[in-house]
């Protein structure tokens, strides 16, 4: 049995990059960034009024100066010629200030009578101007790699960049196997469940930025797994469920094996997660997921999204953070432990607390979860207060 760490090393060297691709902009929500994307313009692109007022020369920013109104400048609408001293000009905000003018002085800080206006006693404090390039300028660069947000996509969109190019997202042809198991909306025979695990590792494997093919459920024969198998050609990465364990019926090894699965490894020292296995198979990447469905979850959570994250070329995003405990823990076996536990705010540190029952088939506590505290190979008990690493999920 590898560790928890080799296990991630060997399942990052069994990723691939799936290779660049252009989309829309529109459709670049959650893509990941692939090459430089590169401003088109210069933004704001002229010196812009930050304020509604009057564009004035900076001299003339005195107390009680009385000024000429000799135009106006509205958004997307510019004021022919430069502004002289003793002249104001009528401003609005997004307007491009005229040559010349140093200050808008805000209009409720005026008196107009006409085409006068007397300026306070105090002198506009700001200059409410936006110099042109003060966002960004001609030629800058959003660089790769980067998960786009809905804040890159307005950068990008005002950098007049229409099209990015992006990793070509994951095809993940995701596979649960087991006689027991039914779809959703189907009415469970005797001996039977519902299977939660596709659409758990579906969910995680988009959140990831993967296209997932869901294949029918395998059933637990050699015919039914080699169909199953078969429909996984040309995905990115195959992800089984169940069938990964020591019984009669958990065929997924040596069916795979059989299909040309080069297997790098089959268990790990993790619990929940002691079956996961992994290798290439074909033109594939392959993880076997234990069928538990928070055994699952656990695997997918370390293994199945930093592999996704790796073949659009990112490094993983999911640090080790840090908490006190809440209650005191017991002692801990050879294998490492990821409890499912909630946190709240604490003084300096969230607290942390495991989930009453860790029973691994519970997807009820899974879902009321929002850590996995990670208990070392071979740890002593520990003690309320004591600090405590864990994985936000
Ligand atoms: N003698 C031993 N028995 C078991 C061992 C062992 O080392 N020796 N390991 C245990 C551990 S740890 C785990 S985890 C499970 C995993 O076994 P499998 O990967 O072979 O999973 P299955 O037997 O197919 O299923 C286990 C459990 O999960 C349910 N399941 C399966 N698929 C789904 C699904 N898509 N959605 C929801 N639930 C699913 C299934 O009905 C079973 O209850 O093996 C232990 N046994
Ligand atoms: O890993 Mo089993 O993975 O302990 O329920």
């Amino acid at each position: 049995m590898i560790s928890v760490d080799q296990a991630l090393a060997q399942v990052l060297a069994l990723a691939r990059p799936t290779g660049p691709e252009t989309v829309d902009l529109r459709a670049a929500l959650g893509r990941v960034l692939a090459a430089p994307a590169v401003a088109a313009l210069t933004q704001p692109p002229f010196d812009a009024a930050a304020m509604d007022g009057y564009a004035i020369c900076a001299d003339d920013n005195r107390p009680g100066a009385m000024l000429t109104v000799v135009g106006e400048a509205a958004a997307g609408r510019g004021h022919a010629g430069a502004l002289t001293p003793g002249q104001a000009l009528r401003i609005f905000t997004g307007a491009p200030v005229p040559a010349g003018a140093g200050v808008v002085v805000l209009q409720e800080h005026v008196t107009r009578t006409g085409a006068t206006i007397t300026l306070p006693p105090i002198p506009e404090a700001h200059s409410n101007i936006r110099p042109a390039g003060q966002d960004f300028r001609l030629g800058e660069t959003l660089a790769p790699p980067l998960r786009l947000t809905a804040r890159h996509l307005g950068l990008l969109a005002a950098m007049n960049v229409p099209q990015v190019t992006v990793a070509r997202r994951p095809v993940v042809a995701l596979l649960a196997t087991g006689d027991e198991l039914v779809m959703p909306g189907e009415v469970p025979g005797p001996g039977q469940i519902v299977s939660s695990n596709s659409f758990l590792l579906a969910a995680m494997a988009e959140e990831a930025g993967a296209d997932v093919r869901m294949l029918p459920i395998a059933r637990d024969t050699d015919a039914s797994l080699r169909f199953a198998l078969g429909l996984a050609e040309g995905a990115d990465l195959i992800v089984t469920s169940g069938g990964a364990s020591v019984g009669e019926h958990d065929l997924v090894a040596r069916i795979a094996a059989q299909m040309g699965l080069d297997l790098a490894f089959h268990r790990i020292a993790m619990r929940p997660g002691k079956p996961l296995m992994a290798g290439r198979m074909g033109s594939a990447a392959f993880l076997g997921l234990p069928g538990n469905p928070v055994s699952a979850f656990a695997c997918a959570h370390l293994f199945l999204r930093p592999m996704l994250a790796a073949m659009q070329g990112l490094p993983d995003a999911s640090p080790t953070l840090r908490a006190e405990l809440a209650e005191a823990v017991g002692p801990t076996g050879p294998r490492r432990s990821f409890l499912r536990a909630q946190l709240a705010p604490g003084a300096a540190l969230p607290r942390i607390t495991p989930c009453r029952n860790q029973d691994s088939a519970l997807v009820s506590v899974l879902a009321t979860a929002d850590a996995l505290l990670i208990r070392p190979e071979g740890d002593g008990p520990r003690a309320a207060g004591e600090i405590v690493d864990y994985l936000l999920i």
